[in-house]
């Protein structure tokens, strides 16, 4: 059966202090998703973009301090995630594969507890970072930090019942390619259940094993799983069109090599790219690289 990947964009920089990444979307559309998404043999859908709230005060959130124990646009990350969450769930109710556009990383808040909505999931996060501070231990006060931690419920996410993740599980989360945390981060995933790779992972195993790994810890006993792939997790120079480079990322062959093998795998229930700013990239080959890595999961292949 052929595969529809349903294309959701969540136009929004809430989650983050680089503005520019709300035009990811367009970014990524016009890096030609679709056509190559055909191309490889897979049927397209297009939902349009979400309709992300204007906020009160667009420039910056004076409300909060840097480490204040609060977190940046928190009601318009709400109200983007909530809608976000809609649209997964019903793409997958309608027999397509989500694959939602970003954005700053806080709309995973979103796009996985859409997936979870009517199923056990479990979540691949391929990241420079961890994302998973909360409000009292991020640094920078920006809910692209914190989403994984927000998913599952963790610290001040406890019970926040619009950010919580019902059907996911620590034990099925899977950090991959880490190689930028906080200190009090640190602390916070190795207390989860969570089961975490960093870059030196990779570097002493090779990038196929590690990913057959992740998939296979994320997969189990699951309904299948969400792969969440922040731009930022290759080298930023394959992929410098990010609000948050870190040096030392994947290449570009590994990062096709390890979502290759999530189309082989067959788990994989919804896709999201995210962290693409227009604003920052060289002639959109961010974008291009976005587009590539998505057909490579949705089960391109060369020949
Ligand atoms: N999705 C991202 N790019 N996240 C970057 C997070 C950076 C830092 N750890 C923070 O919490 O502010
Ligand atoms: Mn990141
Ligand atoms: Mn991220």
């Amino acid at each position: 059966m052929t595969r529809t990947a349903r294309l959701i964009g969540a136009p929004t920089d809430y989650g983050a202090n680089r503005r520019g990444v709300d035009m990811g979307p367009s970014a990524i559309r016009y890096a030609g998703l679709a056509a190559q998404l055909a191309k490889a043999g897979i049927d397209v859908e297009d939902a349009g973009d979400l309709n992300v709230p204007l906020a009160d005060e667009r420039a910056q959130d004076d409300s909060v301090e840097l480490g204040d124990g609060q977190a940046r646009f928190i009601d318009e990350v709400e109200e983007v995630s909530t809608l976000l969450a809609d649209e997964v769930a019903s793409a997958l109710r309608d027999g397509s594969t989500p694959v939602a556009l970003g954005g700053d990383h806080s709309i995973a808040i979103g796009s996985v507890r859409g997936s979870a909505r009517d199923a056990d999931i479990g979540v691949v996060w391929f990241d420079a970072h961890g994302d998973f501070n909360t409000p009292s231990t991020s640094p920078s006060g920006n809910v692209h930090g914190m989403p994984l931690a927000a998913a599952l419920g963790i610290g001040d996410f406890e019970g926040v019942e619009w950010a919580n993740a019902r059907g996911l599980n620590p034990e099925n989360v899977v950090l991959v390619g880490l190689r930028d945390l906080d200190e009090t981060e640190k602390r916070v995933i190795r207390e989860s259940d969570v089961t975490a790779y960093t870059m030196s992972d990779i570097d002493e195993r090779g990038i196929t094993p590690v990913v057959e790994d992740a998939l296979a810890v994320a997969g189990e006993d699951t309904d299948g799983v969400h792969v969440s792939l922040d731009l930022d997790w290759l080298d930023p120079k394959e992929a410098p069109g990010v609000g948050t480079p870190v040096r030392g990322g994947v290449s570009y062959r590994e990062a096709h090599a390890a979502l290759e093998m999530v189309a082989t795998s067959g788990v994989l229930r919804s896709l999201e790219l995210v962290e693409v700013n227009p604003i920052l990239d060289q002639h959109n080959e961010t974008a291009e690289l976005a587009t590539e890595l998505a057909a490579s999961a949705l089960g391109k292949r060369i020949l």
